[in-house]
């Protein structure tokens, strides 16, 4: 079986300053993933580094057999879901949000109804009276679970989450679990909360920009 994502000897630097250093690691279909370190060592800028946003400065990223350049970034885009700590929903009302990417040309098709729309947000313990709230008027993890929505929505299968759950009440955040529950979804994530990491395969760890350990929480 091939990975999904790849990162070989990867180093990256903003502004002169290595942010990551000789990363290599792989991940398989289905398995969920989750990076650890403190703050600043550099877990949000791997998620970061796999979509195109810092520049790679050594080594290679892939996506299946896609090697990250400038040509194929969007392809890798399109294929991920990725839910940073703020997203930026870029639309005025959540309907709109959910809706935007069925504007465009490739899923002009599957444009989905109201009843799905609340059946995905009540998987994600949302209501149908956020449809019509404005994007810039929900919370940060409400806003995270609407990027989620429209992922799930989209059908992807690849989510690179950024803390969604640290900032949910007990029932939100089980709900977000149900949905990763599922073996079709692999799963590249940041966490500090204990309950998501032992739902994950393995926990990389970083320190400084580096990985410097692999483990299970078995053996944490
Ligand atoms: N766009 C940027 N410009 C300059 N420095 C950056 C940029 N993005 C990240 N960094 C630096 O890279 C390092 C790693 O940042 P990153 O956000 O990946 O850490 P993190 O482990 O996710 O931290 P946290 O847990 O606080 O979110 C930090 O020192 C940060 O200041």
């Amino acid at each position: 079986m091939s990975p999904i994502i790849r990162f070989d000897q990867v180093s990256v630097a903003v502004r002169e300053k290595v942010i990551l250093s000789n990363i290599s690691f792989a991940l398989f279909p289905g398995e969920k993933v989750v990076l650890c370190g403190k703050s600043g060592s550099g877990k949000s800028s791997v998620l970061r580094t796999f979509i195109g946003l810092h520049a790679v400065a050594a080594g290679d990223v892939y996506f299946q057999q896609m090697q990250l350049t400038a040509a194929s970034v969007h392809s890798i885009r399109n294929a991920t879901a990725y839910i940073g700590q703020e997203p930026v929903l870029g639309a005025e009302t959540v309907r709109e949000a959910l809706l935007l990417p069925f504007q465009f040309k490739a899923h002009r098709n599957q444009r989905p109804s109201d009843a799905r729309l609340i059946e995905v947000l009540n998987r994600l313990h949302l209501t149908a009276d956020i449809l019509n709230q404005k994007s810039s008027h929900i919370s940060g993890g409400e806003k995270q679970r609407i990027a989620l929505a429209r992922g799930l929505l989209l059908g992807k299968s690849l989510y690179l989450l950024d803390e969604i759950t640290s900032a949910l009440d007990a029932e939100s955040k089980q709900a977000v679990f149900d949905v990763f529950s599922d073996s079709q979804l692999t799963v590249l994530s940041v966490a500090h909360d204990k309950e998501w990491l032992v739902r994950c395969d393995r926990i990389l760890e970083l320190e400084a920009g580096r990985l410097v350990g692999e483990r299970t929480h078995g053996n944490a």
